[in-house]
């Protein structure tokens, strides 16, 4: 199929930014710039007042299948994950049994092939049944096609298995990503430790749980020169150190979710359970942080970690609840809002979405130069929505957004040359 694009305000981070036409024929870009001619039957897609990027990359996404279909499958995901403009998504190994090998990994690229909607990288687990104990067969991984390495869900808590793991992702040339938090700090810990946690009554989970293990991954990762990935950083401690550790030339990248730089603890006031998640909502000085670090390029990355749970799972009280929310659905709204907030630049918004994930993981995507793959994000920046879960294509509902009246949607999301989701149909 061939499909021309035109009129649209053209984003490609650090290639082009300006008014032009794309074309996309047999599933590759295969021109862009101002004024192409229109070839006889292609599809026209008109773009006017409309930004034209490269499909999002999310680096960090539950989808729950095998295992907690009831949740989430890899079709549901990837549905979720178009209509929010994510045409890759990279999946957390804690599914049941967990991906720490190769018939696990290509069983979820078989589902993904099934759907047919975005293109699904599996993350392989680092250690058996992400135990910490014994490390998985990465190799086995790699080559089944496991982008990543990571318990995500879990921290690797012995450090020296992770220095092996560090050392065999860097023979593989693959990133380890690691969910940095200190199991003995946190432990029965629900929301962020603080003055609202003991007025709430809540057990807290310091920011230092989080902290300490950025330390020791940054010191690992120096040790071996493995690439580090650190997934939700939330704390203006793991900004700070990522900041120097970044400055000494160590290969570290990071990743910031939407509801970290958008809401505080705060949001836990009423006991609301799709305020929880790991790590937990934190203080407005957090959010500041993190903020400052999208900004100033020490986090790379904006990552959904869309975490879904069923309706009755987080009806519990609080501290039963399940950690985690659903975000590829509300992502680019939000960081959208750092734009008008004159947080980020729309350039840098779209590439924290698209290019950077993909270099953080070299991933051959978050692009529209010619030849690349045609996964390309049609958006309107302007239109406002008020987010209703009920609308997902998620199979859960667990936001703390409902209700929230948002701006910037997604029109259409054409993955591989093939449209993958539009407004209109
Ligand atoms: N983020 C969460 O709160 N939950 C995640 C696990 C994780 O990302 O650590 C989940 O799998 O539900
Ligand atoms: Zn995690
Ligand atoms: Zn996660």
């Amino acid at each position: 199929m061939t499909i021309f694009i035109t009129g649209g305000h053209i984003i490609d981070p650090g290639r082009y930014n300006g008014v032009g036409d794309v074309l996309i024929n047999q599933g590759r870009i295969a021109a862009l710039g101002s004024a192409l001619d229109a070839p006889l039957h292609a599809k026209k897609i008109s773009a006017k007042g409309r930004l034209v990027v490269p499909g999002f990359v999310d680096l960090h996404v539950h989808f729950r299948e095998p295992g907690f279909e009831y949740k989430e499958t890899i079709q549901s995901g990837a549905a979720a994950a178009v209509a929010g403009g994510f045409t890759t998504v990279c999946c957390m190994p804690n599914t049941n049994p967990v991906n720490d090998n190769q018939a696990i990994t290509e069983f979820m690229l078989e589902r993904a092939r099934a759907a047919g909607l975005a293109n699904v990288l599996p993350i392989g687990a680092i250690t058996k049944g992400s135990e910490g104990k014994e490390l998985a067969e990465i190799g086995d991984l790699r080559r089944a096609g496991c982008v990543a390495i990571s318990d995500d869900g879990k921290p690797v808590m012995n450090s020296l298995v992770m220095r092996r793991a560090m050392e065999y992702a860097l023979a593989f040339d693959i990133p380890v990503v690691d969910h940095c938090e200190d199991l003995h700090l946190a432990e029965g810990g629900c929301m962020n430790e603080g003055l609202i946690s003991t007025e709430l009554g809540l057990p807290g989970i310091p920011s230092a749980a989080e902290d300490v293990m950025v330390a020791r991954n940054v010191a690992l990762a120096e040790l071996t020169g493995a690439r580090l990935h650190l997934a939700h950083i939330s704390t203006e401690g793991s900004v700070r150190m990522v900041r120097e550790a970044k400055a000494r030339g160590i290969r570290v990248t990071a990743e910031a979710c939407p509801h970290h730089f958008t809401i505080t603890e705060e949001s836990v006031r009423g006991y609301d359970t799709c305020a929880k998640m790991n790590p937990p909502l934190r203080t407005w000085k957090d959010v500041q942080a993190i903020k400052q670090g999208l900004r100033d390029g020490t986090i790379d990355v904006i990552a959904t970690d869309h975490a879904p749970h069923a309706t009755q799972e987080k009806q519990q009280g609080f501290t039963e609840a399940p950690f985690g929310i659903v975000g590829l659905e509300t992502a680019l709204s939000l960081t959208l809002a750092l734009v008008e907030e004159g947080v980020l630049t729309l350039e840098d918004a779209v590439a924290k979405l698209s290019t950077a994930p993909a270099a953080a993981f070299g991933l051959k995507k978050g692009t529209l130069a010619v030849g690349a793959d045609a996964d390309v994000t049609i958006v309107d920046s302007q239109a406002q929505w008020e987010v209703d879960p009920i609308k997902f294509r998620s199979k859960s509902r667990n936001t703390p957004f409902a209700g929230w009246k948002v701006k910037g949607r997604v029109c259409t999301t054409i993955v591989g040359g093939k449209i993958a989701f539009d407004t209109e149909s």
